[in-house]
């Protein structure tokens, strides 16, 4: 399994945000640090899924950086993403392993450790731990976990904790202490006036 890159950058779809542009920013900063998560939004086609991530395979391609999809599995499949990322509304994740096979990357969403340990013996190869932090990127979470949250469940797994969540270059260094190998943003990037520069003080934060 090809080593994880620490900065995931989550494409932003919602309406007015341009996901190509502040994704050429970050990975030309970021390059090979960069793991790119292509998420559109539910109502959004397959086949608009499909002609993204198609497009980010792509640029992800002239760096050396990992693309992976979210949810829609035979999307990654199809455009040859390095794997995908499921959480709780998803297929579960033994099943998402046997779709993807023994070899691709497969993160899965844990907000405890009792759920962590679970994914982790059923296939994953990283967890998307949070919400760390509050956010109005996504709605319907439970309440923030903290960097108390991520240290229980960096604790209790031997894969890479990647927080997720109101994760700020500020909030870095906290999550990194609780045991957090790496961060994933949306608004962190693509909400910066400067996207090339959030992404450059993400990475230091992060130490890389
Ligand atoms: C790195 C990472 N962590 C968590 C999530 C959330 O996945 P999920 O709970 O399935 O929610 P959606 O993103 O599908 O709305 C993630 N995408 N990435
Ligand atoms: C998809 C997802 N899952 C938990 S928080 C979140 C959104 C993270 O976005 P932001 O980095 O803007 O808080
Ligand atoms: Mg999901």
């Amino acid at each position: 399994m090809p080593s994880l890159g620490r900065l995931h950058l989550i494409t932003d779809t919602r309406p007015g945000r341009d996901p190509l542009t502040v994704l050429r920013a970050a990975l030309a900063v970021a390059r090979a640090e960069l793991v790119v998560q292509v998420r559109v939004t539910d109502d959004a086609t397959d086949r608009e899924a499909y002609d993204l991530a198609r497009r980010v395979v792509a640029l992800c391609a002239r760096y050396d950086a990992t693309c992976l999809v979210n949810d829609r599995l035979h999307v990654a499949l199809a455009v040859g993403a390095a794997g995908g990322h499921v959480g709780a509304d998803d297929l579960p994740v033994g099943a998402a392993r046997r779709v993807l096979g023994a070899t691709a990357v497969l993160g899965a969403t844990a907000r405890d450790p009792g759920t962590a340990v679970e994914a982790v013996a059923a296939g994953a190869s990283y967890l998307g731990v949070g919400p760390c932090h509050a956010t109005s990127t996504k709605t319907g979470l439970p309440a923030p976990i903290g960097p108390a949250g991520v240290r229980a469940v960096a604790d209790a797994v031997d894969v890479p904790v990647v927080a997720i969540g109101g994760v700020t270059a500020a909030k870095v260094p906290a999550l990194v202490a609780a045991g957090a190998y790496g961060v994933a943003v949306v608004g962190a990037v693509s909400g910066a006036a400067d996207p090339a520069r959030a992404t450059a003080e993400l990475l230091g934060a992060l130490g890389c």
